[in-house]
């Protein structure tokens, strides 16, 4: 049975990173393997800029700048893992970027969604293509698959959605019983016309998850830069600790709220064939992991605390008086879904309708434009919003102290609070 690791953007960040790669894809050669590798360290960002750049005919400077920049730190990796044999690797990335900078005069005219798709995809072929090299170096012989031609899916471009059908087959055919590793690029997928689609930020945990669902996999290993699935962010909680046994279901929800280390997506195509997930450190592979199975016996063992940051109020009001009923409900959240945004907490009363989102503009501008034909629109930026899972009693309030409270909303197993950014610390302590 097929063994899937995941890879982010940390573990191949650089040469040294992809160098630690190796002793833990080769402990595993023993099974057949099929590893998922996410754009190095920031590139995906970096690529956006990139986007932005090219999407604006005053910024040309600016977008060459960007595209020397990165090929620069690929061919820094590059020279730094094959010294003098070099050269080949160095010619498969300028071929991508080649390609990738026609691909931007290809699409500067075309919709964004569309154009950031054949764009930003680079950085995971780029990626695979550098880690495919190496391995194939030290003598694993590994098979570059291409994912755009396995992972079959629509055009909604940015968040693209599955052909599971399609996808099992091509998969199955092209990647089982293979004797090599199979090395594959997370986040991307492709259309039948054969152009690239993505499966929204940090999607490469749900590509590792689609590979293993389609393989009947024995289990799926993402390897991080912390040693599991913490209750909160190590980095903003000073007493964060790691959970060591966690099911679906809640992994499911604590992703949803916005805890950064799992896609949301990931855990229903692995719940669904029983597949355990489990979260390591690729520093420290030794350290015992987080277990993500159907077991649910220590999910309100310990609180978990999830921020979201960079988050906007929106207060929508009838302009005549009348009740914010459900068809007008129906109404608001509709646009929100045609602006292609979730809502991080919503609230209603008889004559507002409350909504806590990202902020991410060239959405939400839109959104906020056409509420504003009919409604009358409050907004407050800058603000945080703390989800607490399985709070014990008094928790929140602690939390809360020294705050105010834009909008709070709480059910059985889930209390939320909105803060203004300002007012809140750095570093988090999560009360007894
Ligand atoms: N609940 C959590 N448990 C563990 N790490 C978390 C959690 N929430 C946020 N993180 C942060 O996620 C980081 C790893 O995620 P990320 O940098 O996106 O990895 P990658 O891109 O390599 O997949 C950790 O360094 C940690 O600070
Ligand atoms: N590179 C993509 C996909 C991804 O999953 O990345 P990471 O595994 O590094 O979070 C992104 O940054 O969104």
């Amino acid at each position: 049975m097929t063994t899937v690791f995941k890879f982010g953007g940390a573990s191949i960040k650089d040469a040294d990173a992809i160098r630690q790669l190796t002793p833990l894809i080769e402990s595993h050669r023993d099974r057949p393997l099929v590893v998922v590798v996410s754009a190095m360290g920031k590139t995906t960002n970096k690529l956006e800029a990139l986007l932005a750049a090219a999407r604006d005919e005053s910024r040309r400077d600016s977008y060459r700048e960007r595209f020397e920049a990165l090929k620069t730190e690929h061919h820094e990796a590059i020279e730094s893992l094959f010294g003098d044999s070099a050269d080949s690797p160095l010619e498969r990335i300028d071929a991508l970027f080649d390609e990738l900078d026609a691909q931007h005069r290809k699409h500067r005219g075309s919709a964004y969604a569309r154009h950031y798709d054949q764009t930003v995809c680079y950085g995971e072929l780029l990626s695979t293509t550098i880690v495919a090299a190496w391995l194939n170096h030290c003598d694993i012989a590994t098979d570059w698959q291409d994912a755009r031609e396995l992972v079959r899916t629509d055009n909604h471009y940015q968040a693209a959605n599955l052909d599971w059908e399609a996808t099992a087959e091509t998969v199955r055919k092209r990647l089982a019983n293979s004797e090599r590793v199979t090395l594959t690029q997370g986040f991307i997928g492709g259309t039948t016309e054969g152009e690239a689609t993505t499966l929204g930020r940090e999607g490469s945990d749900f590509s590792a998850a689609i590979f293993a669902h389609c393989l009947d996999a024995r289990e799926v290993v993402i390897w991080k830069d912390v040693t599991g699935l913490f209750n909160a962010d190590p980095r903003r909680f000073d007493n964060a600790v790691q959970l060591e046994h966690i099911s679906y279901a809640e992994a499911t929800e604590l992703a949803w709220h916005g805890a950064k280390v799992i896609h949301p997506k990931t855990l229903g195509p692995l719940q669904e064939k029983s597949i355990p997930l489990t979260v390591r450190s690729f520093e420290t592979p030794e350290a015992a992991p987080t277990t993500i199975d159907a077991e649910r016996r220590f999910d309100s063992d310990v609180a978990s605390c999830i921020l979201r940051e960079d988050q906007v109020w929106l207060e929508v009001q009838p302009r005549d008086f009348s009740f914010m009923d459900e068809p007008r409900q129906h109404d608001i959240l509709g646009r929100l879904v045609e602006a292609g945004l979730h809502a991080n907490l919503v609230d209603s009363s008889a004559m507002r309708f409350v909504l806590c989102l990202d902020d991410k503009p060239e959405r939400l501008e839109p959104l906020i434009e056409s509420l504003q034909g009919d409604y009358e629109v409050a907004r407050e930026n800058d603000l945080t919003l703390l989800t607490v899972r399985h709070p014990g009693p008094g928790m929140m309030d602690a939390l809360s102290e020294g705050r105010e409270t834009l909008a709070e909303r709480r059910n059985a197993t889930t209390a939320q609070r909105l803060f203004y950014s300002q007012e809140c610390p750095e570093t988090w302590h999560i009360p007894d």
